[in-house]
């Protein structure tokens, strides 16, 4: 069990409560002037990671008060506590051990009683083993013929994590082998999908850790009827269907081999998943030597995060930070900005990773919070977001910590692109940090020919207060390895934040009330008699959608 605290009981918290106070009204720029040695002191390497955490407002005392509040949220202790199979995810009196998928080093991780790792490894072998038949051209669909497209359903943690990746490591990817997400429960998504591929070619992936959530097997019961359609014979499915779930029981039941079911366990949170069978596309997709060094490169992360002090420590350092904003200076946002285009879904990926995990506002003894907890998270890759976005990052009134990743080596170096790239990034960064005095705005404006009355109208509307903080994420090149590592980065801060905040990270009551009353309501559309059963414009929007259908 985790230790239990008031967050804003903490003696750093009031210590931090007063420094805020003195250093809210301190710019970046002076920061930087102060003190010569910023970039060394704050920023830390992790194998070919860096992080610069320097353009953040922050000093010594700072980060040292945020580093006394980690420690006196037990944080230390907490993470032992993940790594050693500890139930810590009490409201469903669960492991938390996503760590365990890719523990390269094979030591024992005891739950219940038993080592899991056996049971890790076997699933592995089956992932390599059929993976490897399906990407030869040894596994034959029931024509003979070779598989050429995988279709992945699956929705939420059974899609974002395999989507994200595969789109990531997309130059690792074969070219005889294509990968297709249906997540929607829109008819929309799998009709389009299914327009793409052929019966005889396809292979279906039913990702769903429950195998009961209701868009995943409306679309499953769909692409099967669809594959039935043309093969005829049930028989076919074994060739063209497989499963990546816990349960057992409903994969049987839904007609697919045994054969073809890659289990994984419920200490492995859906959002935390992409490490189990429910990357099965990924490594089909760029093939198994590669997720293998994916894990690898999580695993390292897990190493330096369960090992390394947290002042060194890289998912620690920026977990403190958002708190700095999220507690302190009441930002309500934070934006991952990846400058590489193959990253385009690490935001969407880590809007659930983050949101679904930290969006809670109960304590772990179960009282309403009186703090912010989880940050709402988003992002769009460099440079299409300065050209959407920034403005308001620039010049609006919220502050907006943000996150800049990129790589130093394209994966597809084409010309300038990648310099022209960087040099935005570095830009950014710079120019959130800096801003631009009305001084330095009106000087521009008078070598550009300006009269004084234009001057004084147009001054304020090009001063950038600056200011705005950033942590910068530059690494040497999106490899497997290296993505492995930044995912279990993110997944760390998010581990540390949710101790420190005194709420639960690993469940997700959230997501159920929802669809209890889809489960209600969906009865009711069957026919077309007006509703009275819920409030007034429920009942109001129901009965307009039935008059609107049947017109
Ligand atoms: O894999 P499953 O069981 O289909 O769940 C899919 C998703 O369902 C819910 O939205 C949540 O519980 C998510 O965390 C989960 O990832």
């Amino acid at each position: 069990m985790l230790p239990n605290h008031r967050f804003t009981s903490l003696p750093a918290y009031a210590q931090l409560q007063a420094h805020y106070d003195v250093l809210k009204d301190r710019h970046l720029r002076d920061l930087f002037a102060d003190d010569a040695e910023r970039f060394p002191k704050f920023t830390r390497q992790f194998d070919d990671i860096l992080l610069d955490f320097s353009k953040n407002r922050i000093t010594d005392e700072t980060l040292g008060l945020l580093l006394q509040l980690a420690e006196q949220a037990g944080l230390t202790e907490a993470i032992g506590k993940m790594f050693s199979g500890d139930k810590i995810n009490r409201t469903e009196d669960r492991a938390v051990l996503h760590v365990a998928l890719r523990n390269r080093a094979n030591t024992p991780v005891i739950v219940d009683g038993a080592d899991v790792m056996p049971d890790v490894n076997e699933v592995l072998a089956h992932m390599k083993e059929f993976s490897e038949r399906i990407r030869s051209g040894a596994w034959k669909g029931y024509t003979g013929e070779a598989i050429t497209d995988v279709v992945n359903i699956g929705i939420g943690g059974s899609d974002l994590g395999p989507v994200m990746v595969t789109e990531a490591l997309k130059p690792y990817a074969s070219p005889n082998l294509r990968v297709h997400f249906v997540s929607n429960v829109d008819g929309v998504h799998i009709y389009e999908t299914l327009q793409t591929v052929k019966p005889e070619t396809t292979l279906f992936l039913i990702a769903s850790k429950t195998f009961t959530t209701q868009e995943t097997m409306t679309n499953a019961q769909t692409a099967r009827q669809w594959f039935l359609d043309t093969a005829k014979d049930e028989a076919a499915i074994a060739k063209h269907f497989a499963a990546l779930s816990t349960n057992k029981s409903a994969v049987e039941k839904f007609g697919i081999d045994p054969a073809n079911m890659f289990g994984f366990w419920d200490w492995v949170g859906g959002r935390y998943s992409l490490w189990s069978a429910i990357g099965l596309s990924i490594a089909l997709y760029i093939g198994y030597a590669n997720f293998e060094e994916l894990l690898e490169g999580g695993h390292a992360m897990d190493v330096h995060f369960r090992d390394t002090p947290p002042e060194q420590n890289l998912p620690v350092l920026l977990a403190l930070v958002g708190i700095w904003y999220n507690n302190f200076f009441g930002a309500q946002t934070e934006a991952i900005l990846p400058y590489d285009q193959y990253m385009h879904r690490f935001a969407a990926y880590f809007q659930q990773g983050d949101m679904e995990s930290n969006g809670k506002s109960v304590d772990r003894e179960g009282n309403p919070v009186d703090w912010q907890t989880g940050p709402i998270i988003w992002g769009e890759p460099g440079t299409n977001g300065q050209h959407a976005f920034y403005q308001l990052i620039h010049q609006g009134t919220k502050l907006i910590p943000c996150d800049f990743l990129a790589p130093a080596i394209s994966q597809r170096p084409l010309g300038d692109h990648h310099k022209i790239l960087l040099a935005n990034y570095f830009a950014q960064t710079e120019a959130l940090m800096n801003g631009k005095t009305a001084d330095e705005a009106a000087d521009e404006l008078r070598k550009a020919g300006k009269s004084e009355d234009e001057i004084n109208f147009l001054t304020p509307f090009k001063e950038f207060s600056g200011n705005r903080p950033t942590n910068s994420i530059l690494f040497k090149r999106l490899t497997p390895h290296t993505l492995g590592s930044l995912i279990a980065l993110y997944e760390h801060k998010i581990f540390t934040q949710g101790i420190i905040w005194d709420i639960y990270s690993f469940d997700q009551w959230g997501v159920e009330l929802g669809k209890q009353l889809a489960s209600r309501i969906l009865p009711e559309l069957q026919d077309d008699v007006p509703v009275s059963t819920h409030d007034s414009s429920t009942n109001g929007l129901i009965n307009a959608y039935k008059k609107l259908r049947g017109e």
